[in-house]
């Protein structure tokens, strides 16, 4: 199967290429000229395996480039008992009968994107050695808070690799800058940026496309690539964990095979959400995606108006990895909405970068609406809904899961749909202890990681080894810059 770029849908290179290369050289996002399809068969078969033989299967329906002995490698080295603290890898957990929430934050790093970020280092090691390339590779990568530590943590080390991290100066919690400031590899860099995260996203695509910083590079032996959801190396791993809560809960009996199961996914970057559009795609029996998100509520508007405009305050809150104005693969969606056609997604694209704002075709809007269902959380809300989480299920979770917890709520007022629905977890709580504490009635005692051991003394619910380890550990990086300053950044750690 090959590979073509939103803004230019006559681009064909292989699965290998389009991982390697991140991002397309037009600026447009890499995606698989077909979707691949599976049917109860291909499920049936699904139920009885174990998540690393699940994962095996379904990338080997779009990476034809690689060998199912190769995926079934890597899937067992991501999603091993050494990294991962549940058998499960992603557990369905059932709140009740027709609501289940699916954790994906046993991995290393505590957050759902070690879900991809366990898989890319090694798709794309292999992808190196099937393209025959010699340059070191230097990914760029742009955080709200998660991505950055769980690609750092994958890419460690990796030879042929370095990888460099921008995140929000002030911008994502105590604990999500410590994970990131500790993190240990000879070729891991790590750089604040004065702005938020949207500042440090547009800064990192606008050096992927500057041709003058690439030749540079070339001449210093590096190329670019990325492990932000735009490469399609992330959202891949992504889709499985989707067709995986599907066949536990069909396995489990909570689902008879065939019957239809919503997703609630919190989303900023739409990779999370996105990646379950394509496991729909593919035909698993999805009915609604429920798009949630913080009180940066673009996307909300988006889906119920059709019109994007980024032009709104944008908000630091209790869920940092959402706070986000231009979602990046979105183009992905649109691309597909509009039947492939590259030429209104590029109009979108140059729009959005002059005006910060486009509006979707009547056709395309009906589309996104038939699909999904937008709507947005307050603090105040996702406070409450950590608090009722704990009080009524003795289940602790993250501001983030919380703001998909509540926005499931308002969609099932909203529109009385009884559909099977499961929310998306992605973050251990205790990634954002001060406000996890403050929302079940605790006062927090102290600060950042320090607070971890009252979070654990105050439920019982253990703590991630991982993030307990954080205490006492050295911070190795201190550097911020500007964000007209990134550049530099980029040159001087590729020196
Ligand atoms: N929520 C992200 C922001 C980047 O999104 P990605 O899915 O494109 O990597 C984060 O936590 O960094």
């Amino acid at each position: 199967m090959k590979y073509y770029s939103t803004r230019d849908n006559q681009l064909r290179i292989s699965a290998a290429e389009a991982i390697k290369m991140g991002l397309s050289r037009d600026g447009g996002l890499l995606t698989p000229c077909e979707i691949p399809q599976i049917d109860e068969a291909f499920l049936k078969k699904l139920l009885p395996m174990r998540y690393q033989d699940r994962a095996a299967a379904v990338m080997g329906l779009y990476l034809e480039d690689y060998s199912l002995q190769e995926l079934t490698a890597f899937a067992e080295n991501a999603y091993g008992p050494d990294k991962y603290d549940s058998p499960a890898v992603a557990p369905v957990r059932t709140v009740d009968g027709r609501t289940h929430c699916l954790e994906l934050w046993h991995g290393p790093t505590s957050a759902f994107k070690d879900m991809a970020l366990q898989m890319l280092p090694q798709l794309l090691s292999a992808a190196l050695r099937k393209t025959g390339e010699e340059k070191t590779v230097c990914i760029l990568v742009a955080t709200s808070g998660d991505t950055g530590k769980a690609a750092m943590e994958g890419f460690a080390d990796v030879p042929q690799t370095k990888i460099l991290v921008f995140y929000p100066k002030d911008g994502v919690s105590a604990i999500q800058e410590l994970q990131m400031v500790t993190q240990a590899g000879d070729n891991v860099g790590v750089c604040a940026v004065v702005g938020n995260f949207d500042d440090a996203q547009t800064g990192v695509k606008r050096i992927f496309s500057d041709a003058a910083m690439r030749e540079t590079l070339e001449g210093r032996g590096y190329f670019l690539s990325s492990a932000n959801s735009i490469n399609w190396g992330r959202i891949l791993p992504q889709v499985i964990y989707y067709i995986s809560a599907y066949c536990d809960l069909v396995r489990d009996g909570k689902l008879a095979m065939g019957d239809k199961v919503n997703f609630c996914v919190p989303t900023g970057n739409f990779g999370d959400i996105l990646a379950a559009y394509y496991a729909q795609r593919m035909g698993l029996p999805v009915g609604r995606l429920i798009c949630a998100s913080n009180c940066n509520d673009v996307l909300t508007d988006f889906l119920r108006t059709g019109v994007y405009d980024r032009n709104r305050p944008f908000h630091n809150t209790m869920s940092p990895s959402m706070d986000i104005l231009i979602s990046s693969n979105l183009e992905r969606l649109l691309f597909d909405l509009s039947g492939q056609d590259d030429a209104p997604v590029k109009e979108y694209m140059v729009q959005l970068a002059q005006s910060g704002r486009y509006e979707v075709s009547g056709a395309v809007r009906e589309k996104l609406q038939s699909l999904f269902w937008g709507g947005f959380c307050g603090e105040e809300d996702t406070a409450a809904t950590i608090a009722r989480y704990y009080r009524d299920h003795h289940y602790l979770i993250d501001t983030h899961t919380a703001v998909a917890a509540q926005v499931m709520d308002q969609y099932r007022r909203a529109t009385g749909d009884e559909t099977v629905t499961v929310f998306v977890s992605t973050a251990s709580p205790y990634k954002f202890c001060n406000h996890v504490l403050s929302a079940i009635g605790e006062t927090p005692e102290s600060r950042g990681v320090e607070l971890i051991g009252q979070l654990q003394s105050a439920t019982g619910v253990p703590a991630p080894s991982r993030l307990a380890e954080l205490k006492g550990k050295e911070r190795r990086f201190d550097r911020f810059t500007e964000k007209d300053g990134m550049d530099g950044v980029v040159l001087s750690f590729l020196s």
